[in-house]
């Protein structure tokens, strides 16, 4: 039985004062879930700020990137033992904004993907095709190309413990959710994927749904079975809609 797993990718947005007031709702509306892992990850700069005031809240800290190396001359970057120190856990990589503004690659990704695992933390591994990719029909070949990159590299083992984000780039920020059937073929199809190397991995991965997840879609995409959860973006700076999603991962799931 997977837990599933609700995560806020604030991007980039906020501040230190709406930090404090969307902290403030989170804690208020999510203090007696239990059936479902939350995170949430601010822009670097506020993980300090922010990992106080979850201080006694059922809320984990996350981030949304990491560079490869630990240390060095690499102006700009943030490190895997940065982050852990910071009190993150959940890690997010090779998200569709990053891949497309930095031109990320599959194998710098997968390098993240190691890092983190080396340093203890948990890899978020978005993966997902573009509009165009969809309507050529290339979906399925675009996620197993991108899980590849880790899979041909560190093995299945690698995915014990960590989580994959399947977002459909034409998914995010649009307005257009996939619906249920169509995220769940996909998720279905990945899981499928790591279970070809490696069944007892397979069933255990945390395989979330993201891409204009909202308070009112939210409760339907859950009731998928390979959807373990969501990595929310612009419904997660609202405690009120972040919170319905999470409430509505955890009693989806306790069917
Ligand atoms: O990381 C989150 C995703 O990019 C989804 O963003 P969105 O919920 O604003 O569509």
């Amino acid at each position: 039985m997977r837990k599933p797993l609700v995560m806020g990718n604030w991007k980039l947005n906020g501040s230190k004062e709406m930090a404090k007031a969307l902290v403030s709702g989170l804690k208020q509306n999510l203090a007696g879930v239990k059936g479902c892992d939350v995170s949430i990850a601010p822009p670097v700069m506020y993980l300090d700020e922010v990992n106080g005031l979850l201080a006694g809240s059922n809320i984990v800290l996350g981030a949304q990137n990491v560079d490869t190396a630990l240390s060095g001359a690499f102006t700009g970057d943030i490190s895997a033992t940065m982050l852990k120190e910071m009190g993150a856990k959940y890690i997010i990589i090779g998200h569709s904004e990053r891949r497309t503004y930095h031109k990320e690659s599959d194998e710098f990704i997968a390098k993240k993907f190691a890092v983190l695992k080396e340093a203890g933390l948990t890899p978020v591994l978005c993966i997902g095709e573009t509009e165009a990719e969809n309507e050529a029909g290339q979906t399925q070949a675009v996620c197993a190309r991108q899980i590849d990159a880790v899979l041909n590299t560190q093995g299945a083992a690698a995915f014990n413990g960590a989580v994959i984000a399947y977002e459909p780039v034409w998914a995010i920020g649009t307005g257009k959710s996939a619906t249920p059937a169509q995220a769940q073929a996909v998720h279905k199809f990945i899981r499928d994927h790591i279970a070809k190397k490696d069944e007892s991995v397979a069933k255990q991965v945390i395989i979330q749904y993201g891409g204009s997840v909202n308070d009112a879609n939210a409760a339907e995409l859950f009731t998928q079975p390979d959807i373990d959860g969501a990595l929310v973006g612009g419904a997660s700076l609202k405690a009120d809609a972040f919170a319905v999603i999470v409430k509505a991962a955890e009693k989806a799931k306790a069917k």
